[in-house]
């Protein structure tokens, strides 16, 4: 039996740090939403109970350290599960950008798997799992917008944004998510206002949305790679309404609500930045594709 399943990116609407917690996480307050830029995930089922991971990117591990094998070994011990599987992981999504492509990997192959080695279990079930893997990973499993506390893993479902343009741009710099929350002084922090936001997408205002655009840890990212900061002015210059770092960085990214800029604004910044992706907001997590008689997806 085979499956493949989506794993789409996210960004971060608005990121808003509380307070450092004893067990060394954060407390935070964030609007996520995903994008239609995903890796792909091909699921073999193995009859030994063996996870073996393949990746498109040589440089992306494919031993336990992977997200998705994390996943796939999870799954198998705690239920119990006497078979195996191969995954395949196409990544699109580019790697320790901010926009969760490993925890992506890991929320898809737990649903993937869920169905290939029939374990009925629920999202919710899924997500609690998920974050044994990392604080991402529950609002991977079920995809669309939400605000999502805690240390990431409580997710509360909001509306989805209204339709608009996404331009992600990715400078050539790798960053560390634990260097990031490291380097954050939370009392000189200047907060983002989560209910306006939420408000904003609520009642479909793109503007408002723009304007309420704020992640708190843009500043310690931004004082450590000037280049993030190019990125955006550049973004700002080419005409994008919105503008803000995802996550804990690098990528930038910019909403556009007029399709004509797009191009524009895309082929400005493909100039000097060589990741740079023009995507849209997705409503849900897509689930299992099975297929045809003929193996066609
Ligand atoms: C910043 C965010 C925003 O969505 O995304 P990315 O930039 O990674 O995409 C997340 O909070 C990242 O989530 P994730 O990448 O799953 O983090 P984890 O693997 O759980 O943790 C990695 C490290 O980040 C720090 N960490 C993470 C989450 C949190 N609420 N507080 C923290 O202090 C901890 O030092 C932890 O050891
Ligand atoms: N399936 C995977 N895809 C990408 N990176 C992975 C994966 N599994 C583990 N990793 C490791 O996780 C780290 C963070 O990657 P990623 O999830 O892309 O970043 P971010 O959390 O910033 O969005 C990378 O250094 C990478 O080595």
């Amino acid at each position: 039996m085979k499956c493949s399943v989506k794993a789409p990116a996210k960004i971060n609407l608005s990121l808003d740090v509380l307070g450092k917690r004893e067990d060394g996480y954060h407390e935070v307050e964030m609007i996520m939403t995903t994008v239609d830029l995903a890796d792909r995930i091909d699921l073999t089922e193995l009859p030994h109970p063996q996870i073996t991971v393949e990746v498109s990117e040589g440089y992306v591990p494919s031993d336990h350290r992977n997200l998705a094998w994390q996943a796939g070994h999870l799954l198998q011990t705690r239920f119990g599960v006497k078979k195996g599987a191969h995954i395949y992981i196409t990544k699109r999504i580019p790697v320790a950008a901010g926009l969760a492509g490993g925890s992506s990997d890991a929320a898809a192959t737990l649903r993937g798997l869920n169905e290939l080695w029939g374990l009925d279990l629920s999202l919710d079930e899924l997500a609690k799992l998920g974050s044994e893997i990392g604080s991402d990973v529950p609002f991977c499993v079920y995809g669309g917008t939400a605000i999502a506390t805690g240390r990431g893993e409580i997710i509360e479902h909001i509306d989805a944004p209204p339709p608009f343009w996404v331009i992600l741009a990715k400078p050539p710099t790798g960053v560390s998510t634990a260097d990031i929350y490291r380097g954050l002084q939370l009392d000189a922090v200047t907060h983002p206002d989560t209910p306006k936001m939420v408000e904003a997408i609520r009642a479909q205002d793109f503007k408002q949305i723009c304007s309420q655009l704020h992640n708190v840890l843009e500043s310690v990212t931004l004082g450590l790679y000037p280049e993030v900061a190019n990125i955006k002015n550049q973004m700002q210059k080419f005409g994008a309404d919105g503008v803000l770092m995802s996550g804990s960085g690098p990528t930038v990214f910019g909403l556009i609500e007029k399709e004509s800029r797009v191009n524009q604004i895309y082929n400005g910044l493909r100039g000097f930045c060589e990741d740079v992706f023009a995507v849209r907001v997705i409503r849900s997590a897509n689930t299992c594709l099975k297929p045809d008689k003929n193996g066609i997806l």
